[in-house]
């Protein structure tokens, strides 16, 4: 059973709300509903989360992300649709039941995380565990055990305007963790991040992820954020969800000239890895040598310094080291050059460099 299930989910503000979904079902676009001073924030989104993993929904301002976030934790009420967590239907729940799952099961994670200025890092970071009633040494210990997986041990007396704001964002990542919630939901948490903060707060994210498993949603409106983080992404433009898919996906395969132009920028050496480019080894034996080999899940940017190194295609082993595929220099190079047919064959072959004629 997935974790979180979204079933054709709308949020319509404004006037005749219910109306507006069967027009939308009709077809009607967005900009004519609007016209009526009627905004459909989330159009018929459907997708599904498994346990552990991490769902990014990617969108520029006002496509929608954070009405959706609200309806998965039942803060803002579906015009129509339904979410599924474990199994229930949160939308059939009473107001207090919805209370208990999102104290209990489900934690958020905010752009600017409001902590408490006269309450110490430790107190901060147990405040979820105090709302469900936790006893102090209780959550004191399971704060300071959150604190110290998010690299915070020895400040947990400090005050939070002695911590930097990357620091205050781990705190806030730590208080959620520390109610052992099994959905975390995070609104552009790492936005207000310097840069090189932010991209050290993704790193230990999925760090921590490997080893805690939670099943993640994080909106952003970044795709290499998406697309370092995400197990599985959602594109949405304009209240809708025009792809969803994994990074590889979308880089290889954009289902539209928006997804296509949101891409451009994107390096994909560094996004797309050695699986995505390796073919079937060719000739036995293949990676039986001493040489250098690479992971499934190694940057395509690093199989081409690999690749600069063996005389052969790179072996790409899984973990007990079993070959799984080889990949050619040549397909490198097409990939690079985003070339995809064949190559083809020169009227003077031979060796042309040291390392060929070394090697013939
Ligand atoms: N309470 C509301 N009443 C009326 N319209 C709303 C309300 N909340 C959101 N909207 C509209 O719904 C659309 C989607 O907004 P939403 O905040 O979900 O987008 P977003 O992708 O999260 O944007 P941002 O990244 O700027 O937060 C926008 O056009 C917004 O103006």
């Amino acid at each position: 059973m997935s974790r979180l299930q979204a079933d054709h989910l709308f949020k319509v503000f404004g006037r005749r709300p219910d109306e507006a979904v069967g027009k939308l079902n009709g077809g009607i676009g967005r900009d004519e509903l609007r016209a009526d001073g009627t905004t459909a924030a989330v159009i018929d989104a459907s997708f599904t989360v498994e346990p552990g993993q991490i769902f990014v929904v990617m969108g520029l301002s006002g496509s929608g992300k954070s009405t959706l976030l609200r309806m998965l934790n039942g803060l803002l009420e579906p015009t129509a649709g339904r979410v599924l967590f474990d199994g229930q239907d949160l939308t059939a729940l009473s107001p207090r039941e919805l209370r208990a799952v999102r104290a209990n099961k489900i934690s958020m994670v905010f752009q600017h995380f409001a902590l408490f200025p006269h309450r110490s890092v430790l107190e901060n970071a147990a405040y979820g565990l105090e709302v469900q009633g936790v006893s102090r040494s209780e959550r004191e210990r399971r704060a300071a055990e959150a604190l110290e997986l998010c690299g915070l041990a020895g400040w947990e007396k400090s005050w939070p305007d002695e911590l930097s704001g990357g620091m205050q964002q781990r705190v806030g990542l730590a208080r959620a963790l520390a109610t052992d919630a099994d959905l975390l939901l995070m609104d552009e948490s790492f936005s207000a991040l310097d840069p090189l903060i932010r991209r050290d707060m993704q790193d230990q994210l999925l760090e921590l992820q490997k080893r805690l498993k939670k099943t993640i949603v994080f909106i952003t409106h970044d795709l290499n954020e998406a697309m370092r983080l995400g197990d599985s992404i959602a594109v949405m433009r304009d209240g809708r969800i025009v792809q969803l898919g994994t990074a590889e996906d979308i880089l290889v395969r954009p289902a539209n000239d928006y997804v296509a132009s949101f891409i451009q920028d994107v390096d994909r050496t560094r996004v797309l890895t050695a699986e995505a480019v390796m073919t079937a080894p060719l000739r036995p034996g293949a990676g039986d040598c001493g040489c250098e080999s690479v992971a499934p899940g190694t940057p395509v940017a690093e199989v081409c310094a690999v690749s600069a190194r063996v005389p052969h295609p790179v072996a790409v082993k899984d973990d007990r080291g079993t070959l799984v595929g080889v990949v050619p220099q040549s397909r490198l190079i097409g990939f690079i050059g985003d070339e995809q047919r064949p190559p083809t064959a020169c009227d003077r072959p031979g060796p042309q460099t040291e390392k060929e004629v070394a090697h013939a």
